[in-house]
Formats: structure tokens, sequence, C-alpha cells
């Protein structure tokens, strides 16, 4: 077995006392698709900014490909090549879809995410971001403020986006949430298209999804791993079953 690629030992994360995440143990294998499931509230979001970097564990450690990465910065840990889908829209809202893409593009080149005198510099960039945009089914809202989409929409952009910068391991949060079955089928299909040489991580609330894309299933409850392993296995636990019933019962 190679050595995982994004690792986690006894990772945690209180807010005022409270353990959102606590002594999580994770491997992550390259070249694989592993999915984090779990309640609402079970720290999945929680679980993704701390290996992204955009939370400092209370505890524990992080490494990527053998690397100690605990505690660095998001911008540092993107440079070493991990990428996620976040909520852009809420970030330029009056940028079109392709200059989103083309901006990403150009981050990766190492001139960072500046706009400001940047149309001429995008332009270099335009054929790949709309390629780009034609892979997540954006080919027609290339000109439309991020703003504008509809909210399936925008997921596509933020994964059109996440692809753009070309990275290593590719977090993707909840990556077809809002979408109808005809997108969330072109989704599945460009994670598939897109993971050669790539690791994906994903929180997922669409079991057809973990079903189709995962090869290994994380299942959180309450802050820490309930259950590990094979998308039918994990389906099959009765811990897994009476987590979710718990959950459907709570929300009544
Ligand atoms: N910044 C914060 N301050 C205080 N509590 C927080 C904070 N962020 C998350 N929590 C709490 O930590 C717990 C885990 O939250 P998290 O968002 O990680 O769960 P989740 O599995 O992503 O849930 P969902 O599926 O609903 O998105 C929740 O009880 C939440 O209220």
């Amino acid at each position: 077995m190679p050595p995982p690629i994004l690792q986690a030992r006894g990772l945690g994360k209180q807010f005022r006392g409270f353990r959102a995440v606590h002594g999580v143990d994770l491997d992550i294998a390259a070249d694989s698709v592993h999915a984090l499931v779990g309640p609402n509230g079970a720290g999945k979001s929680t679980l993704f900014n701390l290996l992204t970097g955009f939370l400092r564990p209370s505890a524990g450690r992080i490494t990527l490909a053998g690397a100690d990465v605990t505690g660095l910065p998001p911008e540092r840990v993107a440079r070493l090549g991990v990428a996620r889908s976040f909520q852009i829209t809420t970030l330029f809202p009056q940028v079109s879809a392709r200059e989103h893409v083309g901006l990403a593009l150009q981050a990766r080149t190492g001139l960072g995410w500046r706009f400001w005198r940047s149309e001429g510099r995008l332009d270099r960039f335009r054929d790949r971001a709309l390629e780009l945009l034609d892979d997540v089914g954006l080919a027609d809202a290339a000109e439309v403020p991020a703003a504008a989409l509809a909210y399936g929409r925008k997921r596509a952009l933020e994964l059109a986006v996440a692809l753009a910068l070309d990275p290593r391991v590719l977090l993707l949060d909840e990556p077809t949430a809002g979408m109808g079955a005809e997108d969330i089928d072109r989704t599945i299909a460009l994670i598939r298209r897109v993971r050669p040489g790539r690791t994906v991580v994903l929180v997922e609330h669409n079991m057809s999804v973990v079903r189709n894309l995962a090869d290994r299933v994380t299942v959180l409850q309450r802050g820490a791993v309930l259950v590990e392993g094979g998308y039918a296995e994990v389906r099959a636990d009765p811990r897994v079953i009476t987590a979710y019933l718990g959950e459907t019962h709570a929300d009544r």
C-alpha cells in the first residue's frame, strides 16, 4: 500500500469547549475518491476546514504526502496542491463565470488572484476557461455574473474554478447540492473524468453520488469517525443505519 496522500491523526477542533471534531484518524489514499458523510452537524465541514487550513486544529496532526502541514494557513496548503471548492460567488458577485475561471487559471501561474488591470491578462486564459465551463455545463453562461447564476449552476462554477487550479488533492463540499438529475449525472461523469492522477475528497449528502464515485467512505457522527469502509459495507452497517435514523427522528 502506498502511503496516504492526506493523513490525519487525533485531529480535533473545539469551539469554546464544544468538540465539533475529536480524535479523527483519516487516511486518504492517493488517486482515490474518498467521501465524508454523516448526519447534519456531524463535523464534516469542520473537518474539511481543518484539512484545508481554514481552521487551526485544537489537537492532532495533518500530513500531506508525508509532510506535516498542521496549522499552515490555507494559501500555503493550496500552494502544496490542495484545492477546495468554496463559496466563490459570495466573493465576487459581479464577476462573470469566465472571469472566475480565468482568475483561477491565473492564480495557478503564480500571478495570484489579482483581478484589477487583469482583463488583458485574462484573455490568455480565455480558451481554457471556456473549455472548463463547457465541461461543467456552463458554456452558455460564460459572461453571466456569478450572482445571477441559479444555485446548482453556482456549484458547477465552483467546480470549474477548483479544476482550473489543477490540484493534486481536490476537496469538494457537496458538489451536487441544488442540482437537478441531469446536472448531477454530468458532475459524476466529470469527477470520473478528472480523477486520474488526482485525489478527490468529497462531502456529499446524495448517497447515489457516493455510491457512484467513492472508493472509500468515512461516516462521521458527533465529530468522530463512526465507520469507514467501501460503500456497500458502510451502507449495510447497523451503526450507520441507526445514526441516520436517529437524525430522521430528531428532525421531526
Ligand atoms: N465556528 C463555529 N463555532 C461554534 N460551533 C461550530 C462552529 N462551526 C461548527 N460548529 C458546530 O460544530 C458541529 C459540527 O458542524 P459542521 O458544520 O462541521 O457539521 P456538518 O457535518 O458539516 O453539518 P452539515 O451536514 O449540516 O453541513 C455543529 O454542532 C456546529 O454547530
